[in-house]
């Protein structure tokens, strides 16, 4: 685990600002608590004339009215002060926190991201990181800011009159026991909150990447039912907590008035005992007004305070967690692509059951192996093994006679190309796409990649050729195209193993056969594992290997397996008459 904690680390390059917006904040506070000083002067002096046998004096009204319109510009000119300040803090903070919580998702292994599930970690990144923000905004804006006023408040009633002081002072206990309470009931609602959000991103994000889905089985009606019902799930959730805080006002607006009360009774008593002035007990309406509103608004701090430190701790989570699958330490010259397994077994981190059992397998440097079996007999796992996207329960993998575990990941990557049969395109041009495997590549060497992945001619034909642009997960572009621009990025890597898994499925038996065969002119010296369906995909490797129930159940040339093995001849037959096969 990393260093627990570590948000605060984040503010330090900004705890200058951090430190200004309170510090202004609490000038502004006491501008608005003179208020109510001056206001007692206007009465008494003023208007009651109480110094002045009960002559109202209009220029202790004028000056004093001056004051106040004073107080009033340089309390709003260190409010703006102290939101430009805290929003300045709170932006950076934030931005440093997203950048590093974006770079610590791009760490996490595999099997880490599938647990997190995409929604969550998209919810996490934006939404949480919001909430972060807010919460920092509101410590340093709106906690100083209650605060002052609460406590500032509370010594200025008793400044004016010691038993106004005891009269808001004794009405306290009953609004803190409100507060608690709403507090505890409404702080686990949060975490639930953030929950339902991810379930609802989840949903969100599933029906858009699966929109040509949903579109051609007609599930438009399945996906907004499924969204309504997270959806109204969520505001449910909301609802309640909306719900305990719409009871708290009426319920402060009573206890107001009930001190209200109470300070004009007592104020009275005391006006009549000459003990107090009648401007004093406006001041004291005015405290109290400022010191329940500043309660009332502590609630609502509280509600982004716990929204807050749920989104830390989801933070937190992303950022402490280490990939599980990490660097070795091993130098390796050579690269060479030789591969071996060594009694391979394998389950996926979240599944009991063995996708492969006891797998021994040995691949020569510069070799073409062909990869067949029925679907889910565990061909790409066994592949996956190779760059470490999983670690084997059992065995070893070997990469050019060194334990794939052994190898810093990026060494060890950098020697796998790899297209997938569900190409992954980028919104960028076509030239990016393919320079990605490669960014120093030449627009020759992009060429030549493009040319053999039988890419060049349908390129040329778009209307910027390599310039054009590629749409959002390559919708604009047939599945066919899609798999040659990922064959492409592959096989532009040069890195001395490719594989290709399931990657050729799109295209038709001319356009593949040209692909390989140029592959074995051009690039003769990878070691290359072709998975496939069809058999006319792999006859022409060094050797084919059969996957049966994730084992291996023979591994031999096409001829060898045409002539001895029952599971391939049965498989060819099948395709010959289905039609699939032509020689
Ligand atoms: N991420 C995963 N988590 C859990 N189980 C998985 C995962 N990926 C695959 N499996 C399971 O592992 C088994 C082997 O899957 P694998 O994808 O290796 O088969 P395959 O031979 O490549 O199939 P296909 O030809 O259909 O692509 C299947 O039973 C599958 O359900």
């Amino acid at each position: 685990m990393k260093e627990k904690n570590k948000l605060f680390a984040y503010f330090k390059p900004y705890w200058g600002l951090a430190l200004l917006a309170p510090l202004l904040m609490i000038g502004e506070v006491i501008m608005d608590l003179i208020q109510p000083q001056l206001m007692s002067q206007i009465i008494d002096q003023g208007v009651l004339g109480l110094a002045n046998n009960h002559i109202p004096d209009f220029n202790i009204i004028l000056n004093t009215g001056f004051k106040m319109i004073l107080y009033v510009i340089i309390g709003g000119f260190l409010g703006v002060m102290c939101a430009v300040t805290a929003n300045l803090c709170a932006q950076n903070f934030c931005n440093d926190l997203r950048k590093d919580a974006f770079k610590s998702i791009m760490s996490l292994s595999l099997e880490q991201s599938e647990q997190f599930t995409c929604g969550s970690l998209i919810t996490r990144v934006t939404n949480d990181i919001t909430q972060i923000q807010n919460l920092a905004n509101t410590l340093m804006r709106g906690l100083s800011r209650t605060l002052v006023m609460f406590i500032g408040g509370i010594v200025c009633m008793f400044l004016l009159d010691v038993k106004f002081g005891l009269v808001i002072t004794a009405a306290l206990p009953l609004v803190f026991v409100i507060v608690i309470v709403v507090i505890k009931k409404v702080g686990p609602l949060f975490s639930i909150l953030q929950k339902k959000l991810d379930r609802v991103n989840n949903i969100i994000q599933e029906s858009i990447a699966g929109l040509r889905v949903v579109k051609a089985y007609v599930r438009e009606d399945y996906e907004k039912e499924r969204f309504a019902a997270a959806n109204n799930d969520m505001v449910d959730t909301q609802l309640n907590v909306l719900l305990i805080f719409s009871i708290l006002s009426p319920l402060m607006n009573i206890i107001l008035n009930c001190v209200v009360v109470a300070v004009i009774k007592v104020g009275g008593l005391e006006v009549q005992a000459g003990l107090a002035s009648p401007g004093n007990i406006v001041a004291a309406i005015t405290y109290v007004s400022q010191i329940l509103n500043g309660i009332l608004r502590l609630v609502m701090i509280f509600q982004t305070m716990t929204r807050g430190v749920a989104s830390i701790h989801r933070v937190e989570e992303v950022l402490t967690c280490e990939p599980i699958i990490t660097d070795g330490q091993a130098q390796c010259d050579l690269n060479a692509g030789g591969i071996e397994f060594k009694h391979v077994s394998f389950a996926y981190p979240n599944s009991r059951e063995m996708v492969l059992h006891d797998l021994n397998l040995c691949i020569q440097p510069g070799e073409t192996l062909g990869i067949l079996g029925a679907t889910g007999s565990g061909k790409s796992s066994l592949v996956n093994l190779i760059p470490r996207f999983y670690d084997v329960n059992e065995g070893e993998v070997l990469v050019d006679g060194i334990n794939v575990k052994d190898y810093p990941l990026d060494k060890l990557r950098g020697k796998v190309a790899i297209a997938l049969q569900k190409s992954e395109l980028f919104t960028t041009s076509i030239k990016e796409n393919i320079a990605w495997g490669n960014p120093e590549a030449s627009d020759e060497e992009i060429i030549q990649a493009a040319a053999a992945a039988q890419a060049f001619e349908f390129i040329e034909n778009t209307p910027d050729g390599f310039e054009t642009m590629v749409t959002e997960q390559g919708m604009s572009l047939s599945g066919g195209q899609k798999q040659r621009l990922a064959i492409s990025r592959a096989i532009l890597k040069n890195a001395p193993i490719l594989i290709l898994d399931d990657a050729t499925s799109a295209l038709d038996l001319k356009t593949e056969a040209n692909l390989y065969q140029a592959l074995n002119k051009h690039y003769n010296r990878m070691t290359k594992i072709i998975i496939a369906q069809r058999i006319t995909s792999v006859q022409g490797a060094d050797r084919i290997a059969l996957i049966e129930n994730g084992t291996l159940a023979a591994c031999d040339t096409h001829e060898k397996l045409l002539k001895e093995n029952q599971l391939y001849q049965d498989i060819y037959n099948s395709q010959l008459k289905g039609g699939t096969f032509c020689e």
